[in-house]
Protein backbone atom coordinates (compact mmCIF):
# COMPACT_ATOMS: atom_id res chain seq x y z
CA UNK A 1 0.00 0.00 0.00
CA UNK A 2 1.84 3.64 -0.97
CA UNK A 3 0.80 6.23 1.26
CA UNK A 4 -0.47 9.11 -1.12
CA UNK A 5 -3.16 11.39 0.49
CA UNK A 6 -6.25 12.16 -0.45
CA UNK A 7 -8.63 14.96 -0.50
CA UNK A 8 -12.25 14.81 -1.47
CA UNK A 9 -13.14 18.23 -2.29
CA UNK A 10 -16.93 19.67 -1.98
CA UNK A 11 -18.69 17.71 0.60
CA UNK A 12 -22.36 18.53 0.84
CA UNK A 13 -24.05 15.85 2.83
CA UNK A 14 -23.43 13.89 6.16
CA UNK A 15 -23.12 10.94 3.83
CA UNK A 16 -20.60 12.69 1.58
CA UNK A 17 -18.81 12.67 4.71
CA UNK A 18 -19.72 8.95 5.91
CA UNK A 19 -18.03 8.16 2.50
CA UNK A 20 -14.96 10.15 2.86
CA UNK A 21 -14.19 8.86 6.03
CA UNK A 22 -14.76 4.84 5.51
CA UNK A 23 -12.54 5.45 2.42
CA UNK A 24 -9.75 6.33 4.45
CA UNK A 25 -9.04 9.66 2.85
CA UNK A 26 -6.69 11.93 4.37
CA UNK A 27 -8.83 15.57 3.75
CA UNK A 28 -12.25 16.80 3.78
CA UNK A 29 -12.91 19.63 1.42
CA UNK A 30 -15.72 22.25 1.61
CA UNK A 31 -16.15 24.90 -1.19
CA UNK A 32 -17.40 28.82 0.10
CA UNK A 33 -18.01 30.54 -3.34
CA UNK A 34 -21.54 31.06 -3.84
CA UNK A 35 -20.89 30.54 -8.15
CA UNK A 36 -19.77 26.89 -7.07
CA UNK A 37 -22.86 23.62 -7.14
CA UNK A 38 -21.00 22.86 -3.85
CA UNK A 39 -20.74 26.14 -1.96
CA UNK A 40 -21.71 25.40 1.48
CA UNK A 41 -23.53 28.10 4.19
CA UNK A 42 -21.79 28.02 7.74
CA UNK A 43 -24.75 26.20 8.87
CA UNK A 44 -24.04 23.47 7.07
CA UNK A 45 -20.16 23.27 7.13
CA UNK A 46 -20.36 23.26 10.98
CA UNK A 47 -22.58 20.45 10.62
CA UNK A 48 -20.26 18.50 8.51
CA UNK A 49 -16.74 19.84 10.31
CA UNK A 50 -18.13 18.34 13.74
CA UNK A 51 -18.66 15.00 11.99
CA UNK A 52 -15.41 14.49 11.00
CA UNK A 53 -13.75 12.45 12.80
CA UNK A 54 -9.65 13.14 14.46
CA UNK A 55 -6.97 12.62 11.41
CA UNK A 56 -9.24 13.56 9.11
CA UNK A 57 -7.79 17.46 7.99
CA UNK A 58 -10.95 20.01 7.46
CA UNK A 59 -10.08 22.28 4.58
CA UNK A 60 -11.77 25.63 3.91
CA UNK A 61 -12.08 26.53 0.06
CA UNK A 62 -12.16 30.14 -1.00
CA UNK A 63 -12.22 32.08 -3.62
CA UNK A 64 -10.32 35.45 -3.49
CA UNK A 65 -12.44 35.57 -0.19
CA UNK A 66 -12.36 39.13 1.97
CA UNK A 67 -10.79 39.45 5.50
CA UNK A 68 -14.55 39.75 6.66
CA UNK A 69 -15.93 35.99 5.22
CA UNK A 70 -12.36 34.28 6.30
CA UNK A 71 -12.84 35.66 9.93
CA UNK A 72 -16.69 34.08 10.19
CA UNK A 73 -15.00 30.57 8.68
CA UNK A 74 -12.31 30.83 10.91
CA UNK A 75 -14.00 31.91 13.62
CA UNK A 76 -17.09 29.48 13.60
CA UNK A 77 -15.96 26.03 11.84
CA UNK A 78 -12.75 24.02 12.77
CA UNK A 79 -10.94 24.21 10.59
CA UNK A 80 -7.26 22.63 9.79
CA UNK A 81 -6.32 24.07 6.19
CA UNK A 82 -7.13 26.90 3.96
CA UNK A 83 -7.44 26.55 0.54
CA UNK A 84 -6.87 29.86 -1.26
CA UNK A 85 -8.24 28.95 -5.15
CA UNK A 86 -8.66 32.17 -6.81
CA UNK A 87 -6.46 35.15 -7.86
CA UNK A 88 -4.62 35.96 -3.93
CA UNK A 89 -0.72 37.16 -4.69
CA UNK A 90 2.00 36.04 -2.38
CA UNK A 91 1.65 38.85 -0.47
CA UNK A 92 -2.09 37.71 0.29
CA UNK A 93 -1.32 34.14 1.10
CA UNK A 94 1.28 35.31 3.55
CA UNK A 95 -1.34 38.00 5.09
CA UNK A 96 -3.88 35.33 5.79
CA UNK A 97 -1.11 32.65 6.84
CA UNK A 98 -0.41 34.79 9.49
CA UNK A 99 -3.79 36.61 10.40
CA UNK A 100 -5.73 32.82 10.94
CA UNK A 101 -2.70 30.94 11.97
CA UNK A 102 -4.13 28.37 10.16
CA UNK A 103 -1.97 26.22 7.47
CA UNK A 104 -2.71 27.73 3.76
CA UNK A 105 -2.94 25.58 0.76
CA UNK A 106 -2.54 27.72 -2.60
CA UNK A 107 -3.87 26.63 -6.13
CA UNK A 108 -2.30 27.64 -9.33
CA UNK A 109 -4.04 26.74 -12.55
CA UNK A 110 -1.70 25.71 -15.10
CA UNK A 111 -2.42 25.10 -18.89
CA UNK A 112 1.05 25.33 -20.03
CA UNK A 113 4.68 25.64 -18.95
CA UNK A 114 4.71 29.68 -18.42
CA UNK A 115 2.35 29.26 -15.64
CA UNK A 116 4.41 26.79 -13.65
CA UNK A 117 7.36 30.44 -13.16
CA UNK A 118 4.97 31.69 -10.49
CA UNK A 119 5.13 28.44 -8.17
CA UNK A 120 8.48 29.41 -6.66
CA UNK A 121 7.22 32.59 -5.06
CA UNK A 122 4.15 31.23 -3.87
CA UNK A 123 5.82 28.36 -2.55
CA UNK A 124 8.12 30.82 -0.29
CA UNK A 125 4.47 32.03 1.44
CA UNK A 126 2.42 29.07 1.50
CA UNK A 127 2.41 25.23 3.45
CA UNK A 128 0.91 23.76 -0.02
CA UNK A 129 0.97 24.34 -3.20
CA UNK A 130 -2.25 22.88 -5.48
CA UNK A 131 -1.38 22.53 -8.64
CA UNK A 132 -4.55 22.47 -10.85
CA UNK A 133 -5.93 22.63 -14.54
CA UNK A 134 -6.00 26.63 -15.69
CA UNK A 135 -9.71 27.70 -15.54
CA UNK A 136 -10.68 28.33 -19.27
CA UNK A 137 -10.82 31.93 -19.80
CA UNK A 138 -14.43 33.52 -18.53
CA UNK A 139 -14.99 30.58 -16.60
CA UNK A 140 -17.72 31.54 -13.73
CA UNK A 141 -16.07 28.93 -11.04
CA UNK A 142 -12.69 28.93 -10.85
CA UNK A 143 -12.14 24.84 -10.16
CA UNK A 144 -14.19 21.46 -9.82
CA UNK A 145 -14.76 21.53 -13.27
CA UNK A 146 -13.32 18.14 -14.58
CA UNK A 147 -10.69 19.79 -16.55
CA UNK A 148 -7.20 18.04 -16.68
CA UNK A 149 -4.04 19.61 -17.71
CA UNK A 150 -1.31 18.22 -20.03
CA UNK A 151 0.76 16.46 -16.44
CA UNK A 152 4.12 16.07 -18.84
CA UNK A 153 4.76 19.70 -17.54
CA UNK A 154 5.07 18.65 -13.99
CA UNK A 155 7.69 15.62 -14.89
CA UNK A 156 11.37 16.12 -12.76
CA UNK A 157 9.84 19.44 -11.11
CA UNK A 158 10.10 20.18 -7.37
CA UNK A 159 8.87 22.38 -5.25
CA UNK A 160 10.13 23.68 -1.77
CA UNK A 161 6.50 22.87 -0.25
CA UNK A 162 4.10 19.91 -0.52
CA UNK A 163 1.87 20.16 -3.45
CA UNK A 164 -0.81 18.33 -4.64
CA UNK A 165 -2.38 17.47 -8.06
CA UNK A 166 -5.84 18.17 -9.09
CA UNK A 167 -7.96 18.97 -12.36
CA UNK A 168 -9.80 15.95 -13.90
CA UNK A 169 -8.88 13.33 -11.71
CA UNK A 170 -10.41 9.97 -11.61
CA UNK A 171 -10.62 6.83 -10.37
CA UNK A 172 -9.54 5.87 -14.01
CA UNK A 173 -6.65 7.95 -14.95
CA UNK A 174 -5.61 8.41 -11.59
CA UNK A 175 -2.46 5.65 -11.61
CA UNK A 176 -1.34 7.37 -15.10
CA UNK A 177 -1.21 10.82 -13.38
CA UNK A 178 0.81 9.71 -10.42
CA UNK A 179 3.09 7.66 -12.87
CA UNK A 180 4.11 10.40 -14.44
CA UNK A 181 3.91 13.52 -11.89
CA UNK A 182 5.08 11.70 -8.67
CA UNK A 183 2.44 13.39 -7.03
CA UNK A 184 2.39 12.31 -3.78
CA UNK A 185 -1.23 14.13 -2.41
CA UNK A 186 -4.15 14.45 -4.78
CA UNK A 187 -7.12 16.35 -4.74
CA UNK A 188 -10.66 15.27 -6.62
CA UNK A 189 -14.12 16.92 -6.84
CA UNK A 190 -16.21 16.11 -9.97
CA UNK A 191 -14.54 12.66 -11.02
CA UNK A 192 -15.94 11.12 -7.89
CA UNK A 193 -19.64 12.56 -8.39
CA UNK A 194 -22.59 10.57 -10.17
CA UNK A 195 -23.81 14.46 -11.57
CA UNK A 196 -22.78 17.90 -11.01
CA UNK A 197 -22.07 18.00 -7.11
CA UNK A 198 -23.36 15.15 -5.93
CA UNK A 199 -20.97 12.92 -4.62
CA UNK A 200 -20.83 9.17 -5.35
CA UNK A 201 -19.08 7.24 -2.46
CA UNK A 202 -18.36 4.06 -4.89
CA UNK A 203 -16.28 6.76 -6.79
CA UNK A 204 -15.24 8.31 -3.82
CA UNK A 205 -13.92 4.56 -2.46
CA UNK A 206 -12.40 3.58 -6.14
CA UNK A 207 -10.70 6.71 -6.01
CA UNK A 208 -8.62 6.45 -2.66
CA UNK A 209 -8.29 2.61 -3.37
CA UNK A 210 -6.34 3.63 -7.12
CA UNK A 211 -4.35 5.95 -4.82
CA UNK A 212 -3.47 2.99 -2.72
CA UNK A 213 -2.51 0.75 -5.33
O1 LIG B 1 -15.18 22.15 -6.36
C1 LIG B 1 -15.58 23.30 -6.61
O2 LIG B 1 -16.77 23.55 -6.79
C2 LIG B 1 -14.59 24.43 -6.69
C3 LIG B 1 -15.07 25.72 -6.75
C4 LIG B 1 -14.20 26.79 -6.84
C5 LIG B 1 -12.84 26.58 -6.88
C6 LIG B 1 -12.33 25.29 -6.82
C7 LIG B 1 -13.19 24.20 -6.73
N1 LIG B 1 -12.72 22.90 -6.66
C8 LIG B 1 -11.34 22.56 -6.68
O3 LIG B 1 -10.93 22.33 -8.02
C9 LIG B 1 -10.13 21.18 -8.08
C10 LIG B 1 -10.35 20.44 -9.37
O4 LIG B 1 -11.65 19.93 -9.42
P1 LIG B 1 -12.05 18.67 -10.33
O5 LIG B 1 -11.56 17.43 -9.61
O6 LIG B 1 -11.39 18.86 -11.64
O7 LIG B 1 -13.53 18.71 -10.40
C11 LIG B 1 -10.58 20.32 -6.92
O8 LIG B 1 -9.54 19.51 -6.58
C12 LIG B 1 -11.08 21.30 -5.89
O9 LIG B 1 -10.11 21.55 -4.88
Amino acid sequence: MSDIRVKICGLRSLSDMAAVVSSRASYAGMVFFPKSPRHLSLEQARVLAFAAPPGLAKVALTVDAEDAMLDELVDQIPLDLLQLHGHETPARVAEVKARYGLPVMKAIGVADEADLAGLMEYSLAADQLLIDAKPPNGAEVPGGNGLAFDWRLLVGRKWLKPWMLAGGLTPENLAEALRLTGARQVDVSSGVESAVGVKDPQRIAAFVKAAQS
